[in-house]
C-alpha cells in the first residue's frame, strides 16, 4: 500500500478519509494537516504526512521509534513549524499565523500531557493543576477550586498540597492530566502519557484520561508505541518514515 491518507477507519465509527495533500480543508474535521514535511539536518522527520481528527475523537498515533510521531504532534499543535504543508484548526491555517497568535491559540484551545509530567517543581500539585486557569486570567481562589475538582476527578485530591517531587510517578501524571484538561481544551495532545508508568498505573491513567476527554468532548491526539494504550482510542494512525497511514491502509 502506498497511500498516505491517514484516517480511514480501523474498526471504528470513523469512516471518512482525510483531506489529501493539496485539497481544501474539510470542515468536518476539527484539526487537520496535509502534506507535512519537516527536516532536521539531513533527517526527514516528516515526509508528506496527512492527519485529521474530529471534535471529541480519540486518535492514537503509533509507529516505530524515530518514525516522526512526536514531530507530527508538535506540528499539529503549532509548537514546531513544518517546512511545507498546512495545518488547519477550525478553519484557520496555523502555519500562516504569527508566533504570538499561535501561542495564544495553544493556551486557549490546546492541552498537553507529556511522558514525564513536566510539572513545575516549585508549585504544589494544586497550583500546577490550576496554572492554565491562572494564565487564562482566573483569580487564585477560583482557579484552585476548579483545579481541586479536577484533582478529585483524577483521584489525586490528597496530593494537592504536595510538590511534584513528593508524589509518585502515577500521581504526578494524573496531576498533569488534570492540569491539561482543567481549562477545557478542545484538543488534548498526549505524547506517551503513560510511557514512564508501570502497566497498572498506565491503565488507570488512560482510563481516567479518556473518560474525562469523552465527557468533555475533547479531541485527543495520543502518541504511543504501545497497543494496550492505543486500545483506548477510537482509531489508530501509523507513522512510518515520516508518513501517516491508517491502520487499514498499513496492514
Ligand atoms: N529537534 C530535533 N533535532 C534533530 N532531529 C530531530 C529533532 N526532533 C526529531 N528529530 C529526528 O526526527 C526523526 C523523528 O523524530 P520523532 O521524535 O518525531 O520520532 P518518534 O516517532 O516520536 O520517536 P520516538 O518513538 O522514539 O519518540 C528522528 O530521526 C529524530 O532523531
Amino acid at each position: 500500500m502506498t497511500s498516505t491518507a491517514s484516517t480511514a477507519s480501523a474498526a471504528s465509527t470513523a469512516t471518512a478519509a482525510s483531506p489529501g495533500a493539496g485539497s481544501a480543508p474539510d470542515s468536518q474535521f476539527l484539526l487537520s494537516a496535509s502534506g507535512l514535511h519537516k527536516t532536521y539536518g539531513s533527517t526527514a522527520a516528516l515526509d508528506g504526512a496527512d492527519f485529521a481528527i474530529r471534535s471529541g475523537e480519540i486518535v492514537a498515533v503509533m509507529g516505530p521509534s524515530g518514525s516522526g510521531k512526536s514531530t507530527l504532534l508538535h506540528c499539529l499543535a503549532g509548537i514546531v513549524q513544518a517546512d511545507a504543508g498546512t495545518v488547519t484548526y477550525r478553519g484557520q491555517d496555523l502555519t500562516s499565523m504569527n508566533d504570538a497568535r499561535r501561542s495564544a491559540l495553544r493556551r486557549s484551545d490546546f492541552g498537553f500531557v507529556f511522558q514525564f509530567g513536566q510539572l513545575v517543581p516549585e508549585l504544589t500539585c494544586l497550583e500546577n493543576a490550576g496554572l492554565p486557569l491562572r494564565l487564562a486570567g482566573l483569580g487564585r481562589k477560583e482557579a484552585e477550586s476548579r483545579a481541586a475538582a479536577w484533582l478529585e476527578r483524577l483521584e489525586v485530591e490528597d496530593v494537592g498540597r504536595k510538590r511534584p517531587g513528593e508524589v509518585s510517578g502515577g500521581q504526578g501524571q494524573r496531576v498533569a492530566v488534570a492540569r491539561a484538561l482543567a481549562a477545557g481544551p478542545r484538543v488534548l495532545f498526549a505524547d506517551e502519557p503513560t510511557g514512564a508508568l508501570d502497566s497498572l498505573n498506565g491503565e488507570r491513567v488512560m482510563q481516567l484520561l479518556t473518560e474525562a476527554a469523552r465527557e468533555s468532548k475533547t479531541a485527543v491526539v495520543l502518541v504511543t508505541h504501545e497497543s494496550r494504550v492505543a486500545a483506548y482510542s477510537d482509531r489508530e494512525v501509523v507513522v512510518r518514515d515520516g508518513r501517516a497511514r491508517s491502520m487499514a491502509g498499513a496492514l
